[in-house]
């Protein structure tokens, strides 16, 4: 059959490790270690999966070679922030090939810290130290007609796998009750969730993502995150996970007014008390000191918050 069409297409490479070192004059270091996948897509990409015509085809092999070259040839500040490396990806392979009409960057940072010793920061050695994962993802895009130099850009950027746990300050109670419940209200539990937050930048040109501090975006959305979950001081803002997220996202979009939206996936990992009313034991609700954490099920809490003119719930 050959009467099928390509309704979309997006090539490249993927997980291609890079890493790169700033040496400065006096023996600090810095360094940045990615993850990166390109992918290229065009109209006329098409032969190459309908007719096996490689012509227009830029080998995935090129791209990663790439990655390497603009790591090593663009300046320094260009490439420690995966923003806006992911850009610089995007916009040459963009620029330099007319039959590519948008390409996709997204870089995965691994979270390698400064030691510390005696309050001091080494100047080139580095600790995992197993915290959450930043990511960036860049989409710049050739305007219509595809012809055109002018470029559109999507950033967006996230982490993952921010492990929180507070032993008391949340409740769950006054929930729909039927035949089906069994849970109790519950006015005091431990809460723990694995976080996953990313946020938008809808920029309608390349050079209005310039003046972005992209890093400082990166802190004030894992300082809100934690700073609402820990110390929020509204009750209500701990009535749920559904509305400690939804603090979260709008402390971010109040402190960042580049950002478009936020979407939040808070996985609510359970820890309940465990019942040893069987020993003669009072461990449940206010005795509560024992649990048993369950891999799963988990609950799985979601959401995109946007501004005012933005949402549509
Ligand atoms: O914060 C919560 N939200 C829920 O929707 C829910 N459902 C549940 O069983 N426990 C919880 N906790």
């Amino acid at each position: 059959m050959e009467n099928s069409i390509i309704k979309s297409q997006a090539y490249g490479k993927d997980l291609v490790r890079v890493v790169r070192v700033v040496r400065h004059p006096d023996g600090w270091q810095e360094i940045v270690d990615y993850t990166v996948r390109c992918l290229l897509s065009g109209k006329e990409f098409g032969p190459s999966y309908t007719k096996g015509d490689n012509k227009l085809v830029i080998a995935t092999d090129s791209q990663k070679n790439t990655v390497f070259y603009l790591a090593k040839t663009l300046p320094a500040e260009k490439v420690m922030v995966p923003e806006v490396f992911a850009t610089e990806i995007a916009s040459f392979m963009v620029n330099k090939y007319p039959h590519v009409t948008s390409c996709q960057i997204k870089i995965i940072t691994k979270p390698w810290e400064r030691m510390q010793f005696d309050n001091k920061s080494h100047p080139h050695s580095f600790v995992r130290e197993g915290k959450e994962t930043r990511w960036a993802e860049a989409v710049v895009a050739k305007l219509n007609p595809p012809s055109a130099i002018a470029t559109t850009a999507h950033v967006t950027s996230g982490f993952y796998d921010l492990e929180v746990l507070k032993t008391t300050n949340s409740s769950f109670v006054d929930f729909w009750r039927d035949e089906l419940t069994t849970l109790p209200d519950m006015p005091d539990r431990m809460l723990s969730t694995r976080v996953q937050c990313q946020w938008r930048f809808v920029a309608e040109t390349l050079e209005s993502l310039k003046g972005v501090d992209f890093n400082a975006v990166y802190a004030g959305a894992k300082r809100h995150t934690l700073d609402a979950f820990a110390n929020d001081p509204r009750a209500w803002v701990h009535a749920s996970v559904q509305t400690t997220l939804y603090i979260m996202a709008d402390r971010i979009l109040n402190n960042f007014a580049q950002i478009d939206d936020v979407y939040y996936a808070l996985p609510n990992i359970h820890y309940f008390p465990f019942d040893m009313s069987k020993f003669g034991l009072k461990n449940l609700q206010t005795d509560a000191e024992v649990y048993m954490p369950l891999a799963d099920p988990s609950g799985y809490i979601t959401a995109t918050i946007a501004r005012p003119s933005k949402g549509k719930l």
